[in-house]
């Protein structure tokens, strides 16, 4: 092969594997897009592609894998005239190896319409992302592309940019757009407000195209309206597209571009069949992208089917953490009981008043959620149970920052774009990896900074380990927020929040102030801080371990030298019946922690107890102190969470009448390394792709339930949004390591644990039949 060496994007492609199968064919390469670090536009941005050290230079560089035929890298180097070169070796590697210019990035010289640059400058978009500079070029030349990149990178315009130029030159050729014309792109999206989405950014990047958004939930009058006055772009969910091809109403005969969004979550949300009868019915002479995050038998096998050749680029790559780098990510060890009762510290810590997203499980859980956060922050409930309308007003009035906290199901984790969101919280487990990355990825969007927490019991502490292992990141594992830290946080906030008082207002309230600190000094303005924080009352002391109000953690630490075993919950109740009874009586969780070379427990107590205690003297070699972070802890049951097991449970309820069984998901199967994505796509697969949530769901969300609008209220922490109220159930089922009742208003005075000194249940050390103490 020729080989010319100049400035391209391309810095280097070097065969990484050849594919099995097809070795004659194709070869697969890894290439790799350098940017100088000295003048990297995306540095910045360098979390949303991970950029890393390219070897033996000082560049960043992301990576990206390729499938050519031979042919096509020579094209390929074409298409990159005007745009840096390209250099093909001999032994046909294409390595060249300079960086790319930020002129190479730069939207003015990709040889855009003036008006498209104009559109997209306003929008603040100067500079390609990699994923848009990796499919630009074959995207020009008229290549199918299967393509995947990291959440938040821009892949809705890595597409948009080279299909609004092709529309752009063709429009110029054709002359002014007339009234009535056929669509000429077609995109396709799994979810509405994807679809939305997608068809936002076709707007308002090209604002003298016509775009029509189809989905079901609405009316058919608007879109049957604006199809008839003729569109140059239709983004859409397959249901209702299909109804519109059916009255034809929608008549795709001049589609030239097809884009497959999201692909995987299609088979996901059980489009794949009204994906495949859309695609029959498109012109054959087009062009086809397919995006998608994983590669299950389904799209391997549609990909063969509608893409003529497709070119693959990857740039999540393989051994990499899936993650952007800019999301922060924390797990957050909790009890099923406490966790209601910490999300507000946590949104008010970590999400520093931005937006925040919390993932449920269910529906249901999200209304719930959703409510009694009510209390102390106004947040909405976002799910598949909801109206159309309602969802649509839900996330415009948090987009505009309406409220702040958005509670959903996985429904909204998928592509949604909201910028600003702080915080992500995972409220449950996701069921699989990729659940997890796309959750997370609502955050850290387009190269800013986010923070993602995963909350856990201690049961699925092993389930947290696998999901750091199938994500390819690290946690760092938090306690619940300190009394301490929520003030400070809450004081942070109301102080920003004072830089947008209009200073007429201030004038008002000026003689009042003025009057304040003559009488009270600093007191007056702490005063105000606190009230406008919404703790007007002191807040009571926490739990650490269940987050209830009025309870304290302790932990008992003992010296092995003075032990005779090892520290058990039985134990731990035991040792306390004879140091002061009381404190048996109304111990609430005890749990061991998780240290080889200590014998320790922590476990709760009402304050005043506590305190009391705390006086006790203790036998030598035991030690009982007031702890304000909780160590690691043993696990204290084995783990409770559909992880690796199951898809995602409101895809399990919409397709439970095809799937009785919840089969497991093969969504888990096909989130693997970028190698196996890749050759996924190429093989000549066994196309096992069978359907497990296999039924038709059209339209989709049916029943109405509104969740109306809520404002911030109340004195936070004297609510009765205690855990204790549901204390009892919860208790009993979360902790297996203390035999004691729930409550600690001691309605079972009788003795539930464990005599320390023989180890049998019923009796205190004090009353046990062996009187010597040898503790
Ligand atoms: N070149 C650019 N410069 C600045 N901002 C950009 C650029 N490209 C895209 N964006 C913005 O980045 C945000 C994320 O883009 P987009 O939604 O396309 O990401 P995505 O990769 O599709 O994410 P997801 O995988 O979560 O769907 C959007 O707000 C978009 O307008």
């Amino acid at each position: 092969m020729a080989c010319s060496s100049s400035t391209v994007g391309v810095s280097s492609i070097c065969p990484i594997a050849a594919h099995p199968n097809d070795y004659a064919k194709r070869t697969v390469y890894h290439l790799s897009l350098h940017f100088s670090a000295a003048h990297n536009p995306l540095r910045a941005f360098s979390s949303g592609v991970r950029l890393g050290s390219a070897s033996g230079s000082s560049s960043n560089s992301f990576s990206a894998s390729a499938v050519f035929t031979p042919n096509s890298s020579v094209l390929s180097e074409e298409a990159f005239k005007g745009l840096g070169g390209l250099g093909i070796e001999e032994d046909g590697v294409l390595r060249d190896v300079e960086s790319v210019s930020v002129d190479e990035l730069d939207i003015t010289k990709l040889g855009l319409s003036q008006r498209l640059v104009e559109t997209l400058e306003k929008r603040g978009i100067t500079q390609l992302f990699p994923i848009q500079r990796a499919v630009l070029v074959p995207a020009l030349e008229g290549r199918d592309i299967i393509a995947r990149a990291k959440t938040g990178t821009g892949k809705t315009l890595a597409f948009g940019i080279p299909i609004l130029k092709g529309l752009d030159e063709a429009s110029q050729e054709r002359g002014s757009l007339r009234r009535g014309r056929l669509p000429k792109v077609l995109v396709l999206a799994p979810t509405r407000e994807l679809a939305k989405q997608v068809e936002k950014e076709f707007k308002e990047s090209a604002p003298y195209l016509s775009t029509a958004c189809i989905y079901g939930g609405v009316s058919y009058l608007t879109q049957e309206t604006s199809l008839s006055r003729g569109v140059d772009i239709v983004v859409g969910t397959p249901g209702r597209i299909i109804d519109l091809i059916n009255n034809n109403t929608l008549k795709l005969g001049e589609v030239q571009y097809l884009v497959l969004d999201e692909a995987d979550q299609m088979l996901a949300v059980g489009f794949e069949e009204d994906v495949e009868v859309i695609l029959e019915k498109l012109p054959k002479q087009r062009q086809s992208m397919l995006f998608s995050a994983t590669m299950p038998g389904w799209v391997k096998k549609l990909a063969r089917k509608f893409l003529k050749d497709p070119l693959t680029i990857d740039l999540v790559g393989d051994q990499e953490e899936k993650l952007a780098e800019g999301i922060k990510l924390f797990a957050l060890p909790t009890t099923a009981a406490s966790k209601r009762t910490i999300l507000s510290d946590l949104v008010t810590v970590y999400g520093r008043g931005g937006k925040a997203i919390i993932f449920t499980q269910t529906k249901r859980d999200a209304d719930e959620v959703s409510m009694a956060l009510t209390n102390s922050i106004a947040s909405e409930a976002l799910h598949g149970d909801i109206s159309q309308h309602q969802r649509e007003r839900t996330l415009n009035a948090f987009r505009q920052g309406k409220f702040t906290v958005l509670v959903a199901t996985d429904v909204a984790a998928r592509g949604l774009d909201i910028p600003n969101v702080d915080l992500i919280i995972h409220y449950e487990l996701p069921n699989d990896p990729e659940t997890f990355v796309h959750r997370s990825g609502r955050t850290g969007r387009a190269g800013k900074e986010g923070a993602a927490i995963l909350m856990f019991t201690g049961s699925q502490r092993r389930t947290v380990k696998s999901l750091e292992r199938d994500v390819g990141c690290r946690f760092e594992f938090i306690s619940p927020p300190s009394v301490q830290e929520v003030l400070e946080s809450s004081a942070a906030q109301v102080v920003a929040t004072l830089g947008v008082v209009h200073p007429n207002s201030i004038e008002y309230f000026t003689p009042t102030a003025q009057k304040l600190i003559e009488e009270q000094g600093v007191n007056a303005l702490a005063a105000a801080l606190a009230t406008l924080s919404g703790f007007s009352q002191p807040p009571s002391t926490r739990s650490l371990i269940t987050h209830e109000q009025g309870v304290v953690t302790l932990q008992l630490t003992r010296d092995s030298a003075y032990s005779r075993g090892y520290l058990s919950a039985r134990s731990v109740t035991g040792f306390l019946s004879d140091v002061y009874p009381a404190a048996a009586d109304e111990i609430g969780k005890i749990q061991l922690v998780a240290d080889e070379n200590v014998q320790g427990a922590v476990f709760d107590l009402p304050e005043e107890i506590a305190a009391e205690l705390l006086k006790k003297e203790l036998p030598p070699g035991n030690a009982i102190a007031k702890i304000t972070k909780l160590p690691p802890l043993q696990d204290d049951a084995p783990a409770r969470d559909f992880y690796g097991r199951f898809s995602n449970n409101e895809r399990r309820s919409s397709s439970s009448s095809s799937s009785p069984r919840g089969l497991p998901s093969n969504d888990r199967r096909s989130f693997r390394s970028s190698s196996d994505w890749l050759s996924d796509v190429n093989e000549d697969g066994d196309g096992d792709d069978e359907n497990i949530f296999g039924n038709k769901r059209r339209g989709g969300y049916g029943r109405s339930s509104s969740s109306s609008s809520r404002s911030p209220s109340g004195n936070r922490w004297n609510g009765n949004n205690s855990s204790r109220s549901r204390g009892g159930g919860d208790w009993l089922i979360n902790d297996r390591s203390s035999s004691r009742s729930p409550s600690f208003g001691g309605r079972d005075r009788g003795f539930g644990g464990a005599c320390f000194k023989c180890g049998r249940a019923g009796h205190r050390a004090s009353d046990c039949p062996n009187s010597r103490s040898d503790y």
